[in-house]
């Protein structure tokens, strides 16, 4: 879908992107990376709108310094800055969006209602933008770079300004344009953890560098590390202390959270490395035998944002910006474990 071959973009005072080269193939893939990363200027790069300093793109097989144009016609394009005029209706805008796109004027006028339903606009859709809410807006400019029906759409920072419900509606409504259309999608974000339920792949930059390429699944692979969480009894007020040292006395390698990655809520877990089966029962055998509840016990997974955590020069730069995202993540994160919890 998009290939770049070194490429870069220098400002006067900023290197934007730092001889970037990556591979996009066909499905959903997030473009991950702090504000500034030069993730906006990657998209406009690659629709023609600015040019590189150097090095080589491509889109669709059509090279981005001479084809811009053509590319136009076949991507969509969802801006991060609000865009929307704010004296006409969805319905206006997006008719005259897919006009642009060359569609002839019925087919236009069909398309429009056909996607401006697909995004969740009904009846609100014949009212003047400016007063439609951020997740309305949001939803318009999805359907504008939908309209024409495009074989691959770049959308910049889509959840924007939205609220965690309209963020989940947003994530599952780009999912959507892919299972349900077959378009492909790039997509933009400073948030770690909503890329990781959503997309196929994930290109991480940093500094305008490629800092990590893979598919979700390798970047969240399941790993030999068993998450367990006992209650404490008036036996053992504190279970997870008894459960631990009996561990230890069975002779595995338990280990907590790290200080500092802890996700909220996770105070109670003990890791347990368990490179064979029987490590299950040790650790059932050792909770039923101190008589604490088992609340949990299940494989591991690592967190996309864990690459950040790694110890590469690029990772290190990033990790200032991460604060606050690391602190949604563990949110997800605590969530997730917690309905891990009510199924165990
Ligand atoms: N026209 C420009 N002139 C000068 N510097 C620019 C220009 N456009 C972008 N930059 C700089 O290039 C770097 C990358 O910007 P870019 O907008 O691509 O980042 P981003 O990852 O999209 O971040 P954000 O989500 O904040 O937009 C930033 O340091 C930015 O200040």
């Amino acid at each position: 879908m998009i290939a770049t071959e070194s490429l870069s973009k220098r400002f006067p005072r900023v290197t934007a992107l730092d001889r970037l080269t990556v591979g996009i193939t066909p499905g959903v893939t997030g473009l991950v990376g702090a504000n500034g990363a030069g993730k906006s200027t990657l998209i406009k790069i690659l629709l023609g709108l600015e040019p590189a300093t150097e090095g080589n793109a491509t889109v669709l097989g059509m090279d981005v310094r001479t084809h811009g144009g053509a590319i136009r016609e076949r991507v969509g394009y969802m801006p991060e800055h609000d865009c929307l005029p704010p004296d006409v209706s969805a319905t206006e805008f997006v008719v005259h969006m897919a006009r642009m796109s060359g569609l002839p004027p019925t087919a236009a006028r069909e398309r429009t209602a056909d996607t401006l339903r697909h995004v969740g606009l009904y009846e609100e859709r014949y009212r003047p933008m400016g007063g439609y809410s951020t997740g309305m807006k949001q939803r318009v400019k999805l359907a504008q770079a939908l309209v024409h029906d495009p074989r691959l759409v770049l959308l910049d920072e889509p959840t924007n300004g939205l609220d965690p419900v309209g963020r989940d509606d947003m994530l599952a409504l780009i999912r959507r344009v892919h299972t349900d259309f077959g378009i492909s999608v790039l997509v933009t974000s400073h948030l770690l953890g909503e890329l990781e339920r959503t997309c196929d792949h994930v290109v991480v930059i940093d500094g305008g560098k490629l800092l990590r390429a893979s598919s979700t699944a390798d970047f969240t692979q399941t790993t030999a590390v068993l998450a367990v969480e006992v209650t404490d009894t008036d036996l053992h007020p504190d279970g997870t202390a008894a459960l631990r040292t009996a561990l230890d006395r069975a002779g595995l390698a338990v280990h907590t959270p790290e200080a500092g990655h802890a996700a909220p809520g996770t105070g109670h877990l003990l890791y347990v490395d368990a490179d064979d089966e029987s490590v299950y029962d040790a650790v059932r055998d050792a909770a039923a035998e101190l008589g604490v509840g088992l609340v949990r016990m299940e494989q591991r997974r690592h967190q996309i944002s864990e690459v950040f955590t790694s110890d590469d020069e690029g990772a290190r730069a990033a990790r200032p910006h991460q604060d606050h995202q690391q602190g949604q993540q563990g949110q997800q994160q605590g969530q997730q474990e917690r309905s891990g919890a009510d199924v165990a």
